[in-house]
């Protein structure tokens, strides 16, 4: 965990340190969060609504003044250096903001523009062709599908070539097929260096997508893990046995497995950690066999990231 947390200074590409943020609501939205990404890296953040998601995005651009602590983006401090900071950084907020009348192109080749940086047609062009959009460059953004405008904000916050994307909820309201292809170009981004944050509330985006995934809940970060990690460390596996004939109680012999009667006495569950010896399960299955206790199907099952975070979430 601790490795996970406190990569080399190469390795990070954004330090939050010591960021709290209390509202003039009085309300404190964001308590005293700690936060390195790294790198090349999909972060995802998972919460439930009102946890601090976009507060703590906000104040990483630079949108949102922190109550105290600082945010280094790419070696700049986000306050004392906002402009150089800010140059990093691409935002695509939730909610679509762009000129409905203008063109696609004249969008982002007026963005770039606005963070200072020379016309590059060859650039802006590049990224149109990467997201599917060089053939409506020339049309206006409201003739576009939701899907293609939502594409249009991610090449807009790409224009001025920043090395850290933020997208919040970026699937949110996205057909499936839709979102695969966000998932597809997302990771594309990544193979070209821009280091990804996205909010999202579809879990499986971010089991799908992510390589860490922090989970921040009442303005507190309650983890950060490497997902492949997490889903090691906190996930349940269920191995589900069909019987041939009905149990009615679990024989004594079998007594120190943890296992459930189901379906009324026609299925055996046993109930384990990921992240458990592998042969416990040889061990089970001679015992039951040794019971006398026959089977005709076997399946094993995973927890999903989803089940994770829902226990997380629900112990705080
Ligand atoms: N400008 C503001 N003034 C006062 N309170 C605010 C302000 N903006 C946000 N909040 C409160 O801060 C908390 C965190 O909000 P935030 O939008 O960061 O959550 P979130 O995790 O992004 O939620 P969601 O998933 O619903 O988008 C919420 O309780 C919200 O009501």
């Amino acid at each position: 965990m601790k490795a996970n947390n406190t990569p080399s200074a190469e390795d990070a590409i954004v330090r939050v340190s010591g960021v709290s943020k209390t509202y003039k609501t009085g309300f404190r939205a964001l308590g005293n969060i700690d936060l390195t990404l790294r790198r090349g890296e999909i972060f995802a953040l998972l919460g439930p609504n009102g946890a601090g998601k976009t507060t703590l995005i906000s104040i990483i651009c630079g949108i949102v003044n922190p109550s105290s602590g600082t945010i280094i983006a790419d070696g700049h401090d986000i306050i004392r250096d906002y402009r150089a900071a800010r140059t990093k950084i691409g935002l695509v907020p939730q909610e679509l903001s762009t000129d409905a009348f203008e063109t696609v192109w004249a969008t982002v080749n007026f963005s770039r523009g606005l963070f200072g940086k020379p016309r590059n047609p060859a650039f802006l062009e590049k990224i149109l062709r990467q997201l599917s959009l060089w053939d409506k460059k020339d049309s206006k953004i409201n003739t576009l599908s939701g899907g293609m405008k939502r594409r249009v904000m991610i090449a807009k916050a790409l224009s001025h070539e920043p090395r850290i994307l933020f997208l919040d909820e970026p699937t949110a309201g996205v057909d499936v097929e839709l979102r695969r292809d966000m998932w597809e170009m997302v990771r594309g981004l990544r193979e070209s260096g821009v280091t990804i944050i996205l909010t999202t509330h579809y879990i499986e985006e971010a089991e799908e997508m992510a390589d860490r995934i922090g989970v921040i809940n009442k303005g507190e970060i309650i983890l950060i893990e490497d997902k492949v990690e997490l889903m090691r460390k906190l996930g349940k596996k269920q191995l589900t046995l069909t019987l041939q004939q009905p149990l009615e109680t679990v024989p004594p012999a079998l007594a120190s497995y943890r296992l459930d009667i189901a379906d009324n006495g026609n299925q055996l569950i046993y109930t384990f950690d990921a992240k458990d010896d592998p042969e416990v399960l040889a061990r089970l299955l001679h015992d039951v066999g040794e019971s006398g206790i026959g089977f005709k199907d076997l399946q094993t099952s995973q927890s999903s990231l989803e089940d994770i975070f829902v226990s997380l979430v629900g112990a705080h």
